[in-house]
C-alpha cells in the first residue's frame, strides 16, 4: 500500500470557466519519496498539491492516504491525517496571520495534537527554532511575521509544517520568492528531513534546476494542462525526455553560458499559455508540437512505460530526439 495514491483525479472548481483543470490524474507516492510536479503555469501544479493536502475536494476520482480516502475520513482519524500531511505555501507572509506573533502561530497546533503541554510547549517551539536555522530565543517567539525578512518566513513556515510531525509535505514554489542565495539553504533545510525523518514530498516547481537539487534519487511528474503527460526517475527524465513537451521545457531553459545557446534546437519556447483549449480527444499537446502527426490529433496517448519505471503520453515517445545540450548546475 502507497503512503498516498490519487485515483482518477480530476477536478473543475466551481467558480472557473466551467473546464476541468485536472484530467484522469494517477499518482502514488512511498514513504520517504520526493515526487516533483513539474510543467508551465496553470497546468494543475497547485491544485493537485492542495486536493493531496486536502483543501479541497477532487470532482471525481479518490485521493488516499495510507490507504484511507481521506474525504472519508472523521473524528479522530480525521484529526490524524490532518497531522500527518502538511502543506508549504509559495507565500510564506499569506500563509501566516499577521495579527499572531510566531509563539501564538505555533503553540495551538502543538497543544491541540497533545505533542506539548502549556508548559513544555515553550522549550518545543524553541527547539523548533533552532532546527530550521532561526534565533531560538523567547524573544523571537514574540516577533509578528512582519519583523521577519522573507528567507526567515520561509523558515518559519517550514518550522510550523514539521512541528506536528507530519509524515507528508506538500512544498508549492517553496523557493520561488526567495533571493538565489537563499534557495539552497532552504531547500537543504528540507531535505534534511527526509533523511533525518523519512518525510515524503510533493515538491511543485517551475523550475528544472531546483527540481533536479531537491529530487535527485526520486522522480519527476511533468503536467500539461491537466494531464500528467511524463513521469520517471529525475535524471533520466531530465538528461532523456520522452514526451516532446518536457522536452520543449528543458530547451526553452535560458542558457547560462553564451557559447551553448548556438546549440539549442530553435523550436519554438514553451513559456506562454495555450491560446486555443486542447481538444477532448487527441493528444493535448498537440498544436504545439514539433512531432505531431494524425494519430495525435483523433487518439489521445496513454502514458505507457518506456522502461525502467520512465512512462509518457506520447505515440512517439521512442522518437524523441536525446537533448543535444545538458541542463546546467543544479539550483
Ligand atoms: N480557486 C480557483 N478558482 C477557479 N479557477 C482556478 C482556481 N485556482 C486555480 N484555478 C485555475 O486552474 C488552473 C490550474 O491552476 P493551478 O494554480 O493549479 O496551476 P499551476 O500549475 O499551479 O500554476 P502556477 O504555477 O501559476 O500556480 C488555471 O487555469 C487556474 O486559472
Amino acid at each position: 500500500m502507497s503512503q498516498v495514491e490519487v485515483r482518477d483525479v480530476s477536478h473543475t472548481y466551481a467558480s472557473g470557466n466551467g473546464r476541468p483543470v485536472l484530467h484522469h490524474v494517477n499518482l502514488s507516492a512511498e514513504p520517504g519519496e520526493i515526487i516533483a510536479l513539474v510543467g508551465e503555469s496553470g497546468c494543475g501544479k497547485t491544485t493537485l498539491g492542495r486536493l493531496i493536502a486536502g483543501l479541497y475536494e477532487p470532482s471525481s476520482g479518490t485521493i488516499s492516504y495510507e490507504g484511507e480516502d481521506i474525504a472519508k475520513l472523521r473524528g479522530k482519524a480525521r484529526m490524524q491525517w490532518r497531522r500527518k500531511v502538511q502543506m508549504i505555501h509559495q507565500d510564506p507572509y499569506g500563509s501566516l496571520n499577521p495579527g499572531l506573533t510566531l509563539g501564538s502561530t505555533l503553540a495551538p497546533g502543538l497543544i491541540g495534537h497533545k505533542l506539548a503541554t502549556s508548559r513544555t510547549v515553550e522549550p518545543l517551539m524553541l527547539e523548533l527554532l533552532e532546527q530550521v536555522g532561526l534565533d531560538a530565543t523567547p524573544e523571537f517567539l514574540q516577533r509578528y511575521p512582519h519583523q521577519l525578512s522573507g528567507g526567515q518566513r520561509q523558515r518559519f513556515s517550514i518550522a510550523r509544517a514539521i512541528s506536528l510531525q507530519p509524515e507528508f509535505i506538500v512544498a508549492d514554489e517553496v523557493t520561488s520568492m526567495l533571493d538565489v542565495s537563499m534557495r539552497v539553504a532552504i531547500l537543504d533545510l528540507l531535505l534534511k528531513f527526509t533523511t533525518d525523518r523519512q518525510l515524503g514530498y510533493v515538491f511543485i516547481s517551475h523550475d528544472f534546476g531546483v527540481v533536479r537539487y531537491f529530487a535527485q534519487g526520486g522522480r519527476i511528474v511533468v503536467m500539461f494542462y491537466g494531464y500528467i503527460v511524463e513521469t520517471g526517475p529525475t535524471e533520466e527524465v531530465i538528461t532523456a525526455p520522452k514526451h516532446p513537451y518536457t522536452r520543449l521545457l528543458l530547451e526553452s531553459i535560458p542558457v547560462p553560458d553564451p557559447s551553448q545557446a548556438d546549440r539549442r534546437d530553435g523550436e519554438q519556447s514553451a513559456e506562454g499559455r495555450l491560446i486555443r483549449e486542447p481538444s477532448d480527444t487527441g493528444c493535448a499537446f498537440v498544436d504545439r508540437c514539433p512531432m505531431a502527426q494524425q494519430i495525435c490529433r483523433t487518439t489521445r496517448p496513454p502514458l505507457l512505460d518506456t522502461g525502467g519505471g520512465h512512462y509518457a503520453a506520447c505515440h512517439f515517445a521512442d522518437s524523441v530526439p536525446p537533448l543535444n545540450r545538458l541542463l546546467g548546475p543544479a539550483a
